[in-house]
């Protein structure tokens, strides 16, 4: 069963009202990343490609908090420290909005016990601007069966 959005934002903070929806709670856009170096991913290990945080937009004639952001694929982190409770599952969806103007935001498992502000890969196929703070994704949360929580290397990830 996918749990309310009222549940999923006592997991969320901070969250304000106008983030909770029906079923889940609306992420926002802290920063975007562009990807320089090669990653690797190996049989054990892993390795993340070195990266450098995509500039605002610095022209006076642009508002200074928008991202203008060229075709491409970005990381995108959210705003939002969030933790799994134990007993669920987190999924991640772009909001319709992102979606319906040619970009996508593809996500992984959040798994039950990771914290911290995580990362979603930022496919733009069209040109676009996303303020810095929008809403660009909604988290829902599903009851899950697990025996284990999360332990591995996001473990508090961006998180002071
Ligand atoms: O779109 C997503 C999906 C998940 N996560 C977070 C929550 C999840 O619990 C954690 C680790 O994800 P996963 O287990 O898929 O990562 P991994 O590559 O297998 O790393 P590790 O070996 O540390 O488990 O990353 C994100 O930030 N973005």
């Amino acid at each position: 069963m996918f749990r309310s959005g009222a549940f999923v934002a006592d997991h969320v903070t901070p969250t304000a009202d106008s983030q909770v929806q029906p079923n889940g709670v609306d992420l926002t856009l802290d920063l975007v990343f562009e990807q320089l170096e090669p990653g690797r991913i190996g049989r054990d290990g892993k390795q993340i490609g070195d990266r450098v945080a995509r500039p605002l937009e610095q022209l006076e004639q642009r508002d200074p908090d928008t991202y203008y952001l060229p075709k491409g694929a970005y990381v995108a982190r959210y705003n939002e420290r969030i933790a799994i409770p134990e007993g669920h599952i987190g999924f991640v969806y772009p909001r319709s909005s992102l979606m319906r103007n040619s970009c996508m935001l593809n996500t992984a498992v959040w798994d039950a016990g990771y914290e911290g502000r995580g990362e979603g890969l930022l496919q733009v196929h069209h040109d676009v601007e996303i303020e810095r703070d929008a809403r660009i994704a909604q988290l829902v949360f599903a009851e899950a069966n697990h025996e284990d929580v999360y332990d591995g290397s996001y473990q508090g990830e961006n998180i002071e």
